[in-house]
């Protein structure tokens, strides 16, 4: 790179020297670097856990090496276990440099015995004196209390019976039936339906009904009360445009206007149109007022079939 400066003899001469004297310390650089390989190679030998690596090339930075390793006798290793331990982590301690603490000449290390340190120390302790009692778990003394465990006739009256009939809920319905599960059929069907209320239209409620019976509508369908024969009241059943009459209790009411307001449904009431609804009506709902719910349909009492025929037809006229 240089080449286009000339030297002189003399520099020339110096250059020379220099060389061989740079050459003499490169030679005793190499020795010293090839006692510090072998050394390093017998301490390799000793504490195979040093890693074989480019640290020790030549033109590698030598890295500082504990002093003791080169100084002192190899510190005897020791483990975890007797050499068959499953851990990986406890072999890498195996090979791993021993402890910082205590220090190796330290008065600590020194004062311990090698053999423990060596062997026992920190293995699983296999002597009596180390190893704590066993406790006696499996076999308790006559002494001590029984376990806390609830007896099993005990538990077999607390625990509900899962086949089988319960006590105090009637014959079983089958077999094989268990728990509290209501057999088919057995209820919901047997009971038979109570009501038979229909659904009423619009603006035929019982109280439409109550308000209709305070008007002034003439629900009886006749002028005055009149004196009703058997043969009157049959021909009254509300067929072909007639009105239908129904009596009760030796009275005869219109019920022709309360049939679309009847609860039970028409057909219900129409089965006593023309004839004596007293029977019927006592089956059903003896509990309904009939004088205070057809009060306004009264249409006259009950006679005689020869006594019409001898008074007349109206109750005015026997008066
Ligand atoms: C003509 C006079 C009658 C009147 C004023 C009358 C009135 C009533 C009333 C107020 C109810 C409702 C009862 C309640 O809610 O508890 C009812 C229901 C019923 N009525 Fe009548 N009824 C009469 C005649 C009859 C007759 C002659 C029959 C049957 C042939 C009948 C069959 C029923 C039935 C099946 C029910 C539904 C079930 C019930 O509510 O208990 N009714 N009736």
């Amino acid at each position: 790179m240089f080449s286009f400066f000339r030297k002189s003899p003399a520099v020339k001469a110096v250059d020379d020297l220099g060389v061989s004297v740079n050459e003499e310390k490169e030679h005793q650089k190499r020795e010293r670097d090839s006692n510090l390989i072998s050394e390093a190679h017998k301490t390799r030998e000793r504490t195979p856990e040093i890693k074989k690596s480019a640290d020790l090339s030549p033109d590698a930075t030598p890295k500082p090496e504990p002093v003791a390793k080169r100084i002192l006798p190899p510190v005897p290793s020791f483990s975890l276990s007797n050499g068959d331990s499953d851990d990986d982590s406890e072999d890498e301690g195996d090979n791993a440099a021993p402890p910082s603490f205590p220090a190796v000449n330290s008065a600590q290390r020194a004062s311990a015995p090698k053999s423990s340190l060596k062997t026992t120390s920190l293995q699983a302790p296999t002597n009596g004196f180390i190893k704590p009692p066993v406790p006696q778990f499996t076999a308790p003394s006559p002494r001590l209390p029984q376990p806390l465990r609830t007896p099993p006739s005990l538990a077999a009256g607390l625990r509900v019976p899962t086949t089988g009939p319960l006590p105090n809920r009637g014959p079983p319905t089958k077999p094989t039936a268990g728990g509290l599960a209501v057999p088919p059929g057995s209820i919901a069907t047997s009971i038979p339906n109570p009501r038979k209320k229909v659904l009423l239209k619009p603006g035929h409620s019982p109280l439409d009904w109550a308000h209709l019976q305070k008007s002034s509508a003439n629900l009886s369908g006749v002028d005055r009360l009149q004196r009703v024969t058997p043969t009157m009241l049959k021909h009254f059943n509300g067929r072909k445009g007639r009105p239908a009459w129904s009596s009760y209790q030796g009275k005869v009411y219109n019920i022709t206007p309360y049939i679309p307001f009847h609860p039970g449904g028409e057909g219900e009431l129409k089965r006593a149109a023309g004839k004596d609804g007293g029977k019927l009506f006592m089956e059903v709902h003896p509990w309904v007022n009939w004088d205070n719910m057809l009060n306004e349909c009264l249409v006259g009492i009950m006679i005689g079939e020869n006594e019409g025929v001898e008074r007349g037809g109206g109750l005015d006229e026997m008066d």
